[in-house]
């Protein structure tokens, strides 16, 4: 029912926004990797709700229990299962809309598929979910550390508000310094107040968010339906509100002549490289060894405080208006969950890479 994600390194999750809490079951994480609770824990303090202005005002720690699948620190090579218990819903912001459908938002389609919902803070469709996906890719990260892999994302445009900077001409040890995750502080500054001021307006803006994996060996993917693109792809359309998966030279790329565009290869060492990277690290649906970087555009957050014109679940025009709390613009909160989603991709790649030669 399109709950799991994965093929070996295979994530199950489960858990509504206004229910009694969420979780994930992670099957085929290797035995031996050395679980960090700690940066568990700072991961999901950079996804969390409730963390500055420019995000939604509900208040969750998102404390997580371990329930199984780890024995003095370390996987036992079982199913890990993990917890968060939700502790700051307000379901009364939702009653006024019980039987009637935000637009833009997934009550409509929820109701068509299901003939029933939960309309308390969307329920299922909340992005409230994306905590356990960001839970489970933290062990992703802790496995693909073990790999020398590092995965690094940052807001690149908030609005028509862009950041202008490839990733190599940014310190993306920075990307924490701002509550708006953008690494130049400059362009930080202005995406905040550009936020704020949207908000105020009782209003809400996209962005797009950017992120780039290194380290990747040469030789990951598994063309031709699974291409490694394509599983990202797959990963990141996969996360509420994205409208848009672009990788190297993505949809600019289409300007270029052929000649300008293919990246040269030369033996750096003991090392095939190549002088340019339009194809993004992947080649055939396979990785070639360089940075694979691509972009995410996520669209404006659909409840608005304004009044929309919509329909009821009998049919009758109603008007709607939001209320309550929700993000003004989910890019800084969504910066986590794409390095998520990247890194359950990678780990699960990297163990299926295992099985392609003797
Ligand atoms: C980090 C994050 C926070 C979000 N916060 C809100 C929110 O506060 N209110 C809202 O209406 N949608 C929010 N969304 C988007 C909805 O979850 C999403 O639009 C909805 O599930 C419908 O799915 P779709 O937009 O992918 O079609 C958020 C998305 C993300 C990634
Ligand atoms: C709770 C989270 O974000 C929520 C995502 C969300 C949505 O519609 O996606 C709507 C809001 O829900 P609520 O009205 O219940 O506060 C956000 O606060 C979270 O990310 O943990």
């Amino acid at each position: 029912m399109g709950n799991t994600f994965g093929k070996l390194f295979k994530i199950s999750t489960f858990g509504e926004s206004h229910g009694l809490g969420l979780g994930v079951v992670i099957d085929g994480c290797p035995a031996g990797l050395t679980i960090d609770e700690d940066f568990i824990r700072e991961e999901m303090q950079r996804r969390k709700p409730g963390q500055s202005k420019i995000t939604t005002q509900r208040k969750e720690e998102d404390e997580f229990q371990i329930l199984s699948g780890v024995f003095e620190g370390k996987s036992t090579g079982t199913p890990i299962g993990m917890v968060i218990l939700n502790t700051d819903q307000k379901s009364k912001d939702y009653s006024h809309i019980s039987d009637k459908f935000r637009p833009s938002h997934a009550d409509f389609t929820y109701f068509e598929k299901f003939g029933t919902r939960d309309y308390r803070g969307g329920g299922r469709s909340s992005a409230r979910e994306t905590a356990a996906r960001v839970a489970a890719g933290s062990i992703a990260k802790m496995l693909l550390k073990h790999y020398g892999i590092s995965v690094q994302a940052y807001v690149s445009q908030v609005g028509d508000l862009k950041l202008g900077k490839t990733y190599q001409e940014l310190d993306l040890n920075k990307t924490e310094d701002n509550i708006v995750r953008c690494p130049d502080q400059e362009t930080a500054d202005l995406m905040i107040d550009y936020i704020d001021d949207v908000r105020k307006s009782r209003d809400t803006v996209g962005g797009i968010v950017s992120c780039v994996a290194k380290g990747v060996p040469p030789g990951i993917g598994e063309p031709v339906f699974d291409r490694l693109h394509a599983e990202l792809g797959k990963a990141m359309l996969s996360i509420n509100a994205v409208k848009g998966f672009e990788y190297g030279s993505g949809f600019e790329g289409v300007k270029m002549r052929g000649s300008e565009h293919n990246d040269a290869f030369y033996q750096d060492g003991d090392r095939v490289r190549t002088r340019t990277n339009h194809s993004g690290g992947i080649q055939g649906g396979i990785s070639n060894g360089e940075d694979i970087y691509f972009n995410v555009a996520f669209k404006p957050v659909a409840t608005i405080m304004q009044d929309q014109e919509s329909v009821n679940e009998s049919g009758e025009t109603v008007t709607v208006s939001g209320k309550g709390r929700h993000d003004p613009c989910v890019v800084p909160r969504a910066v986590p969950i794409v390095e998520a989603m990247c890194a359950l991709v990678l780990a699960d790649y990297i163990l299926l890479s295992r099985t392609n030669k003797i």
